[in-house]
């Protein structure tokens, strides 16, 4: 069961902080180590490593989701469920904005990332039936934009051809009131 192997995480370090020595080999070995039980994120303090696994992982569901709601960032293994919790949360105590960036190669995982975070918002936010409309808008938004705008290259059969910046906006009672994507 993959909830319980993400419990018993103790597979490499899951920290590169923690890491005794700081070198390009050891880094490389760690998230091979990581990598080779399908552990694909890993911190290095508040950022999270991702590798591509290339194949689906039992670890995107609600179950998960559930896990990861209001827990503090490194009490659980790392996960992007974590990183998008985090945020959020951060901005409900310290009442500003706060951005998630998404950086890698073509191929890297980005776009996925960026479709799991928003899952996870899309779940875990409180809502109406109004309100459901904006979140609906928001997950099937996605398909569009990649029609028109992705391409199948050398790297990535479905590569995003364009730049993007998502804007989520929340009311006063954290609920998704807003979402904004622009393409450059
Ligand atoms: N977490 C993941 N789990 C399973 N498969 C994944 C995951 N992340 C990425 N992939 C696979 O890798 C492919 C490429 O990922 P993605 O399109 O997110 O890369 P990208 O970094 O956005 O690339 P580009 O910059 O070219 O748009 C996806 O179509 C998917 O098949």
């Amino acid at each position: 069961c993959i909830l319980k192997t993400s419990f018993l995480d103790r597979v490499g370090i899951q920290d590169f902080v923690l890491l005794d020595e700081t070198t390009e080999e050891a880094f490389l070995s760690n998230l091979k180590k990581r990598f080779s039980k399908d552990l694909i994120y890993t911190y290095i303090g508040t950022l999270v490593v991702s590798v591509n696994p290339y194949k689906e992982l039992d670890i995107y569901n609600k179950k998960q989701m559930d896990i990861y709601m209001g827990v503090n960032f490194f009490e659980l293994p790392p996960h992007i469920y974590a990183l998008a919790d985090n945020a959020y949360h951060t901005m409900l105590t310290e009442y500003n904005n706060h951005f998630i960036l998404i950086s890698g190669e073509s191929g890297a995982g980005k776009t996925e990332a960026s479709k799991k975070i928003l899952q996870y918002y899309a779940v875990s936010c409180p809502s109406t039936t109004l309100l459901n409309t904006v979140r609906d808008k928001m997950l099937k938004s996605n398909p569009v934009l990649e029609a028109f705008g992705n391409a199948k290259t050398l790297k990535n059969d479905n590569s995003s051809r364009f730049g993007k910046y998502m804007d989520i906006q929340f009311d006063n009672q954290v609920r998704i009131t807003y979402r904004q994507i622009s393409r450059s």
